[in-house]
């Protein structure tokens, strides 16, 4: 039988009240009505106050003459107010008979109501609450302990990330985006597990949750900054990416897009890739300073070139920032010094997919070379034979597969050449796998 979580009863239903031009009216003109002034107004209600005006203090008289956020009415609370449709009304008098009867009218003609103090006459009460941009944090101890509540309520703001705030504000954007990109509602389910995976990867870091945010600051002239993201773990952004990232108007990223969305991209255009530009162009259109974020580093088998081409095409010129590529990051990972006085005095890259899944011409075995292959797992058993039986290379030099270099899930896996596809096999080797070849390998490895 599947179990569930259990019912607790005797607490109160806790919810995000929508009141944006809500009729509210307060009773009273003291500290707590000054309190809920603040609350109801950051809530966009429509606000009514009835008091006269020896009881305002001076927090209320400013928010009426200076703020001028709330209707003033000045004399004592009459039942006749009531009349006004009010979809809520929040009683803070010092005069607890008079407190008790308005609640009672309100119960009469079912307005939700807060007595100040009078608890038991409360439809809701009021929380403890942190707020920083759209993000809103509130503790309640249903009426137990309001201090504690406080208390409670300022540790967990101090635990919070610095810009939190700002991170759940772009994300808004972001979703929004999305929707936009493809509004269909049957495509809510492939919509929701991509934000979903983009909050988990991406975690509390915020400004990494806020490189792939977009937002619509124009400015007078748009410019386009090709940067390198590098090999995936957040810290291995340069600090001139990273800034672009938190400044930019519009970052439109590969890396950070998954299938499930370019899925989505797919269906209105033939390549994703180029939908993307357009993305990107639309911005400049704009004013915007835009980012086209690549993973690692854009001139390294990332495209790059032929974007900076498309981009000129366009009347744009690139500003180019460069990215940590995994073809230096993965061997540093397996701990290979792809150049070693004495070992290795020369490294070459190259991929194992070339270009409509060619293979480009490897290089002969030299002892004092290192080889690195990107994109090289699905080519594995063509890479080995061609190293062996065309290129030279003795059976037993030492490999090494990195896989997910630099991100959580990273994976070192040492063999030979002769065993190098087998290995992939055995261990279930899978993409993005980093393949390097060479007598450096052994340097700092004792294997
Ligand atoms: C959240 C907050 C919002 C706000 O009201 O603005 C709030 N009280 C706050 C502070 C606070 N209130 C009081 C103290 C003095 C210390 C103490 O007594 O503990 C402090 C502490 C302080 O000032 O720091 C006195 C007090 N409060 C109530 C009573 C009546 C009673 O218990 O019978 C008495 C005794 C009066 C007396 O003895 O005469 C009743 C209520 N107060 C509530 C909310 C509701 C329950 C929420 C919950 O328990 O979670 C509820 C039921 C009704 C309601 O108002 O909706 C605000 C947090 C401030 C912040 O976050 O900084
Ligand atoms: N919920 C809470 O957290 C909390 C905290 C402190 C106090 N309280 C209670 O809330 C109430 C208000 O507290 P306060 O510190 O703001 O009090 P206060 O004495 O500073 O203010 C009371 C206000 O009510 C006005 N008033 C009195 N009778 C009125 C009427 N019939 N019509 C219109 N206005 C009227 C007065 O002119 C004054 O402006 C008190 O009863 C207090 O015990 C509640």
């Amino acid at each position: 039988m599947a179990s569930y979580a259990p019912i607790r009863p005797g607490g109160s239903l806790i919810l995000a009240w929508q009141t944006k031009n809500r009729k509210v009216l307060i009773v009273g003109g003291g500290q707590v009505a000054a309190g809920r002034i603040v609350s109801v107004k950051e809530a966009d209600a429509q606000v009514t106050l009835i008091c006269p005006e020896d009881g305002l203090c001076d927090e209320v008289k400013h928010r009426i003459h200076v703020d001028k956020v709330v209707d003033w009415v000045d004399r004592c609370f009459q039942d006749s107010d009531l009349d006004e449709n009010y979809d809520m009304v929040l009683t803070a008098i010092d005069d607890h008979e008079e407190s008790l009867r308005i609640g009672q009218l309100c119960r009469a003609r079912r307005i939700p109501v807060n007595v100040a103090d009078v608890p038991s006459m409360c439809d809701f009460y009021f929380m403890s609450q942190h707020r920083d941009g759209p993000l809103q944090i509130a503790v309640s101890t249903n009426g137990q302990g309001p201090k504690l509540a406080n208390m409670i309520r300022q540790k967990i703001a101090a635990s919070l990330p610095p810009g939190i705030g700002e991170t759940v504000r772009r994300m808004g954007i972001l979703r929004g985006k999305v929707r936009q990109w493809d509004p269909e509602i049957s495509n809510s389910g492939p919509r929701m597990r991509w934000v979903t995976k983009l909050c988990e990867d991406w975690g509390w870091s915020a400004t990494l949750v806020q490189t792939i945010a977009m937002t619509t600051n124009a400015k007078t002239t748009g410019t386009i900054y090709l940067v390198g993201g590098g090999p995936g773990d957040p810290e291995l952004i340069t600090v001139k990416a990273q800034r672009l990232l938190q400044t930019a108007d519009l970052v439109v990223s590969d890396r950070l897009i998954p299938q499930q969305v370019l899925d989505l991209v797919n269906r209105k255009s033939d390549s994703a890739q180029d939908e993307l530009l357009e993305w990107c162009l639309e911005g400049l259109k704009k004013g915007q300073q835009v980012v086209r974020l690549k993973i690692g580093d854009p001139l390294l088998f990332g495209r790059g070139g032929e974007e900076v081409l498309w981009f000129r095409d366009h009347g744009y010129e690139p500003v180019l920032v460069p990215g940590i590529s995994s073809a230096f990051s993965a061997p540093m990972v397996a701990n290979i010094p792809v150049t070693h006085r004495g070992t290795a005095d020369q490294v070459i890259i190259t991929t194992g997919r070339g270009t409509k899944g060619s293979m480009p011409d490897l290089p002969e075995y030299h002892p004092m070379r290192t080889l690195v292959v990107l994109m090289a797992v699905g080519r594995a058993t063509d890479l080995q034979q061609i190293l062996l039986s065309n290129k030279g290379y003795p059976a037993n030099t030492p490999i090494s597969w990195i896989e997910n270099a630099n991100c959580p899930e990273e994976r070192t896996i040492f063999s030979t050449v002769e065993q190098m596809a087998n290995v992939v096999d055995e261990q279930n080797i899978v993409a993005p796998a980093v393949l390097v070849v060479g007598q450096s390998i052994n340097v700092l490895n004792t294997l």
